[in-house]
């Protein structure tokens, strides 16, 4: 059987671990196809993998998904190469801007809050969000609503009769219902874009199990724990490199009260990986699986239930229709001409001015 699985941010981090770690699993046959925005870093990804693995078949597709137009050429691209697509690990995120609140740190040291406070990052960060060229706020477009449409536009392939296929989530620790609003699905009011875009994924993953399980397609959501990758480093740019390395050790310290402290790449995919091999129908539509690292650094998977409710998860699916089909309409209303200038990478904002006009009754 060829398995075709696509990973979106598969050139660094956890996709790219999560690459390595499919591929050395040895599944014949299998077509990995790494979906990046910077088709540099894609190729430079592509090249260490076919270091290790020199017969893997491993293509590349340019996707942006905080880009409306990159999202339907990538699906209308995927749609021409393969007739089938088992696993979508739809991992592709970011946190921009982030603000570490250095007092709420110490003060959380020493609260009875320590352990959540490092295992999940809730109440010591914040981010300033940016907006798309489509006029929408930028982590939302990137990590939610990107995804959200590559589904919709991959589903002749997703929904294959007498096959299932799985949808699989890099969410976070870091999602919370505080941060998520329905009324403002991007956040565009709040300043944790990030935990809200996570929260909402978690939301989507149950409502998508609503609605496609019958057409078996399944879809799950992970959480890698605290890995450090370019996300984090971000956090604290101000750390030269060595002081990470330095911090290790007490790290691997903190890993003995918390096993969230996964650190390496190849850690926090665990359940990534651990979701490849399970039968889709036998997840739990309200687990998050948890990547975690024992103090003696064996890794495993442990499902932890998610703080959603069915309720919220069809509301806000209902809102990412409205949205896709008011996104769609102004897609297909833009010229051909405005289009092929979008294609060129010129004149994306004036191309989609009349879509940030209308969309902004969404925001
Ligand atoms: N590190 C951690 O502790 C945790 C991370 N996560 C999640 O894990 C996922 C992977 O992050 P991680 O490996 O840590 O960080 P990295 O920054 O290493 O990986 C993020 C990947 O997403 C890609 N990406 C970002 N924006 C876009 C876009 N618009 N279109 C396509 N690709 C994009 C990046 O591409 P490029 O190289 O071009 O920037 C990169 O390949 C994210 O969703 C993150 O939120 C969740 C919990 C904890
Ligand atoms: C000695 C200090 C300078 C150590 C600082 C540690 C913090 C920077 C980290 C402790 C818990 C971490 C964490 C995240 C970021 C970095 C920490 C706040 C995330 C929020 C990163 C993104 C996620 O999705 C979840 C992570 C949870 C834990």
């Amino acid at each position: 059987m060829n398995l075709v699985v696509l990973v979106t941010g598969a050139n660094s981090g956890i996709g790219l671990a999560l690459c390595e770690r499919l591929l050395s699993q040895g599944t014949r046959g299998l077509q990995l196809c790494l979906a990046c925005r910077n088709m540099r870093r894609a190729e430079a990804a592509r090249s260490v993998l076919l270091t290790s693995h020199p017969t893997a078949q491993v293509a590349l597709l340019h996707l942006d998904t905080s880009s409306i137009s990159s999202v339907v050429r990538a699906a209308q691209e995927v749609r021409l190469r393969y007739d089938r697509l088992d696993y979508l690990y739809l991992n592709a995120g970011i946190m921009p801007n982030p603000q570490f609140d250095v007092t709420a740190f110490f003060k959380g040291l020493f609260s009875s809050k320590i352990i959540p406070m490092l295992a999940t990052g809730v109440g010591i960060l914040t981010q300033k969000d940016g907006v798309t060229s489509d006029g929408l706020q930028e982590v939302f477009a990137t990590n939610l609503f990107g995804h959200f449409l590559l589904i919709r536009e991959l589903e002749p392939l997703l929904c294959h009769a007498g096959q299932t296929s799985q949808l699989i989530w890099t969410s976070s620790s870091n999602a919370h219902r505080s941060a998520f609003n329905l009324e403002d699905i991007q956040h565009q009011r709040g300043s944790q874009p990030y935990s809200s875009s996570k929260y909402a994924s978690d939301l989507l993953s149950l409502a998508l199990n609503t609605h496609y399980n019958k057409q078996g397609l399944y879809s799950s959501v992970t959480c890698p724990g605290f890995v450090m990758t370019s996300l984090t480093y971000n956090i604290l740019p101000s750390f030269p490199a060595f002081v990470w390395t330095l911090l290790m050790p007490v790290f691997w310290l903190i890993r003995l009260v918390t096993n969230t402290f996964t650190l390496t790449p190849q850690n926090g995919s665990e359940a990534l990986f651990w979701l490849f091999k399970q039968k889709p129908e036998s997840l739990d539509p309200y687990a998050k699986y948890h990547s975690l690292t024992s103090g003696l650094g064996n890794n495993y998977t442990q499902p932890r239930k998610m703080d959603i409710d069915l309720e919220t998860s069809e509301s806000l699916y209902e809102t990412l229709l409205q949205l896709e089909s008011e996104v769609r309409k102004n897609f297909h209303g833009t010229s051909e001409s405005e289009r092929a200038s979008q294609r060129g990478g010129r004149g994306i904002s004036r191309g989609m001015d009349h879509l940030r006009v209308n969309t902004e009754r969404f925001q």
